[in-house]
């Protein structure tokens, strides 16, 4: 029998008959569903919890502002000012922040009174000092001004017994003050999620080291390192291992007692040296994913020891976007900050393309001129156009052809906490 050639293909995204295709949404709807939280929970200090993931409500203790106070510089009174000039005889004494004013203002009278100030009893309008001349007896002033101008309410922002951010949220700077002014002083936060990083490969070389050539030094485990800090996970260093299978069980054994998610890169897909899939289906708990996505379709997920196990394609841009659009969701749920999808935003298309409907495909791009530009290659090994773009496009499963002025969805590298 003569051997025949099948038919020349020549696309090795090309979505082959008779694979199971995982649309995206599949892929993350199954994470999504069986993964939890991991992560024990401790108390720490307030100045220690930026970052760090809430594990309980936060109640405020107390309301902002506690009491009503002053919005301005200026003269506090009772009741508004009719249309007119007025005279209004000044009390003896001032209020100021932190410097309560005791006494009762006499109705008829005003008093002087300094932004942040409570109002003393008797005072609930203040005229701001602009609006005013004075002799130091008496001010002088122009109405009408509304009852309760330039003053704030007590609780008028937050009321003490608010529920003011819920378990799961990840605490900002901005958290921070509103914890702080609300009486909290220490929290119950989860300790961050320990994510080991592991390169394979007989090529890699550490950066630093000597290349033969053929060689090429170690992309992905730098990037996946920096992007799982900037997530606000704890990342662990697991080196590189050579393409050896029983090097690279030792490896899994030894990281999965001292991590709780292992990311690794590179022998992903199918091939003689794809040793990662290959121990994750001997492990047993192995999802073989063959994802309707571009870039990033040989992504291997499974359970090593108990400890979920992301193997990213080793292209370096597939490992860029299989850990966005993935391993973030999936990591940001083991640390018990729940399911968050990222946040993009519909751009008009700076550019034109074609694309097979059936598979979702990420693109590197950035905005310009209120357009969106894409990397001028889609090559999976172009490193380059990582650092160019500044977040990625998202050309929808069932799109086929974008024009220019199309709007597309323009997520941010920031939106994936990058
Ligand atoms: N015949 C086919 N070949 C390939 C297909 C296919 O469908 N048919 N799919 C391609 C796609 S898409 C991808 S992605 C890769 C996935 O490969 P693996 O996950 O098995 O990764 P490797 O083969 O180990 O490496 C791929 C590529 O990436 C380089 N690499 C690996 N690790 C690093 C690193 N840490 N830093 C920098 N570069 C790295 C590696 O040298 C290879 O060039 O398979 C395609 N092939
Ligand atoms: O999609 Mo592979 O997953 O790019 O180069």
């Amino acid at each position: 029998m003569t051997l025949k050639p099948p038919p020349l293909r020549n696309d090795c995204f090309a979505l082959p008959a008779g694979v199971n295709w995982t649309p995206v949404d599949a892929a993350l709807a199954l994470l999504r569903d069986r993964l939890h939280a991991v992560t024990e929970v401790e108390q720490v200090a307030l100045g220690a919890a930026l970052g760090r993931v809430l594990a309980e409500d936060v109640v405020a203790q107390r309301s902002n502002p506690p009491l009503p106070n002053s919005a301005v510089d200026g003269y506090g009174f009772a009741g508004g000012l009719p249309e007119g000039e007025h005279v209004i005889p000044l009390a003896q004494g001032r209020a100021a922040a932190g410097l309560a004013f005791e006494g009762v203002v006499p109705a008829g009278e005003a008093i002087r009174i300094l932004t942040g100030a409570s109002l003393p009893k008797g005072v609930d309008t203040v005229i701001l000092e602009e609006d005013v001349t004075t002799d130091g007896q008496s001010i002088a002033c122009r109405g009408p001004l509304r009852q309760g101008a330039n003053a704030r309410k007590a609780g008028e922002d937050v009321a003490a017994g608010e529920v003011i951010l819920a378990a799961g949220r990840r605490l900002t700077p901005a958290d921070l003050a509103l914890i702080s002014a609300t009486g909290g002083a220490e929290l119950p936060v989860r300790k961050p999620l320990r994510v080991g990083v592991l390169s394979t490969g007989d090529e890699l070389v550490e950066a630093g080291q000597t290349a033969r050539p053929g060689q090429i030094f170690d992309a992905n485990r730098p990037m996946l390192l920096g992007l799982v800090e900037r997530m606000g996970h704890h990342a662990l260093d697991l080196g590189r291992v050579i393409d050896d299978r029983a090097t690279l069980r030792g490896r899994l054994d030894e990281a999965s007692q001292k991590v709780d998610v292992i990311v690794t890169s590179g022998g992903a897909s199918a091939g003689d040296e794809d040793h990662m899939s290959a121990l994750l289906r001997e492990a047993g708990a192995m999802q073989e994913w063959r994802i309707a996505i571009k870039p990033g379709r040989p992504l291997a997920l499974g359970v090593w020891s108990g400890v979920p196990v992301f193997g990213l394609p080793g292209n370096p841009v597939a490992a860029l976007v299989c850990t966005l659009i993935f391993a973030r969701p999936a990591m940001e749920q083991l640390a018990g900050a729940g399911w968050r999808a990222p946040q993009g935003f519909l751009v008009p298309a700076g550019f034109e393309k074609r694309k097979k409907p059936g598979r979702r495909e990420y693109l590197r791009a950035r905005v310009r001129d209120g357009r969106v530009e894409v990397f001028k290659s889609e090559g999976s090994g172009r490193i380059s156009g990582l650092s160019w773009a500044e977040g990625l496009v998202e050309l929808g499963d069932g799109a086929a052809e974008i024009a220019p002025g199309d709007p597309v969805m323009f997520y941010p590298y920031a939106s994936f906490g990058f």
